[in-house]
């Protein structure tokens, strides 16, 4: 693979200079926990707004952006660094192919990120979609195969196209709610989480809006619907998604060519119906047929017995 070119983060300088001081006091509390590499891999299905969120973390045209689903089925990393402080983020193809799962993209991200540790997943699908189906359940049921569950636990969903109006004049919360509740539905029944595999507050679903058009607030900052200012917003959710006791996913050899992370368990499925059957059938077995032995047989038994005896 060759080698990344890690640039220094200009982009960062297209912010308006309250976006900078919030996203340094940011990478810097990280510092402070020792974390001074940052690496986040986004996915998600084509044309949701993948390459445009990293772009806009960056600040600058740095994966290219289209409005058809992209040809070349390759990641993408983009590495930045400042004040010691490195970013890198992967951006991959769309996960889904006419109709299907695209394995090949699949195994081809996994390849990419070969000795690469996951600190964060970045789950990208749009706000301004109307329904869920089991073609979405499909694409995260596949992520969580490739990488186990606990990716979940370093798990961000983003929803792109935050600057809606909702339809029926509904309202933006209500619809907002109604669109996360729905995704993270998916989610959790694609990735086979429990209560316990994630953070009592779940995982987290920020609102992302990549165009051009993005309202902004007196100090420039683009912003949500709602007044929040999204860049920031999402930088904070990546770095507490960092600092909460999880860990991240290092993606090494075993894990691309090994099982399925989330099927190891079943190797283990013969070795303990052996141990069941020489230990504990067995025994019951010999226990059984020892007080069989011992057991003395009732007189009427003994009568019964002797009154058929030839
Ligand atoms: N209005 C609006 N348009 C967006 C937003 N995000 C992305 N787009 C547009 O949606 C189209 C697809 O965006 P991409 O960023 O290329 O999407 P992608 O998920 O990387 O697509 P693939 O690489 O094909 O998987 C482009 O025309 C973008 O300009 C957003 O938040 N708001």
């Amino acid at each position: 693979m060759a080698s990344q070119l890690i640039r220094e983060w200009t982009g960062i300088q297209q912010f308006p200079p309250v976006t900078q001081t919030k996203l340094i006091e940011l990478l810097g509390k990280l510092k402070q926990e020792n974390v001074s590499t940052l690496t986040i891999l986004v996915m998600g299905k084509g044309g949701v707004g993948k390459s445009s969120t990293v772009n806009s973390i960056i600040g600058e045209r740095a994966v290219a952006v289209s409005a058809f689903q992209s040809e070349g089925p390759r990641p993408v990393m983009v590495s930045r660094s400042r004040a010691g402080f490195t970013l890198n983020i992967i951006d991959t193809p769309g996960l889904v192919e006419g109709g299907y799962v695209n394995d090949q993209a699949l195994e081809i991200i996994k390849r990419f990120l070969l000795n690469k540790t996951i600190d964060v997943l970045l789950y990208v699908d749009r706000l301004d979609a109307y329904r869920v189906d089991n073609l979405d359940r499909q694409v995260v049921k596949a992520i969580t195969d490739s990488f186990g569950k606990e990716i979940w636990r370093r798990g961000v969903v983003v929803l792109t196209h935050a600057q809606l109006s909702p339809p029926d004049g509904l309202n933006y919360e209500d619809f907002f709610s109604k669109r996360s509740e729905a995704l993270m539905k998916v989610v959790r029944s694609g990735a086979r989480l429990r209560k316990q595999d994630i953070q009592d507050s779940g995982i987290p679903v920020v609102l992302v809006e990549n165009s051009g058009r993005c309202h902004k607030n007196e100090s420039d900052e683009k912003i949500l619907p709602n007044g929040t200012a999204w860049i920031p917003n999402l930088v904070k959710t990546i770095t507490d998604a960092v600092s909460n006791g999880s860990k991240g996913i290092l993606v090494d050899k075993k894990l691309i060519e090994g099982p399925n992370p989330n099927e190891r368990g079943k190797l283990l499925i013969p070795f303990i119906l052996a141990f069941q059957y020489f230990f504990i059938v067995k025994r019951i077995q010999r226990a059984i047929k020892s007080d069989m032995a011992k057991e003395r047989k009732a007189p009427w038994e003994s009568r019964e017995a002797n009154r058929y005896e030839p």
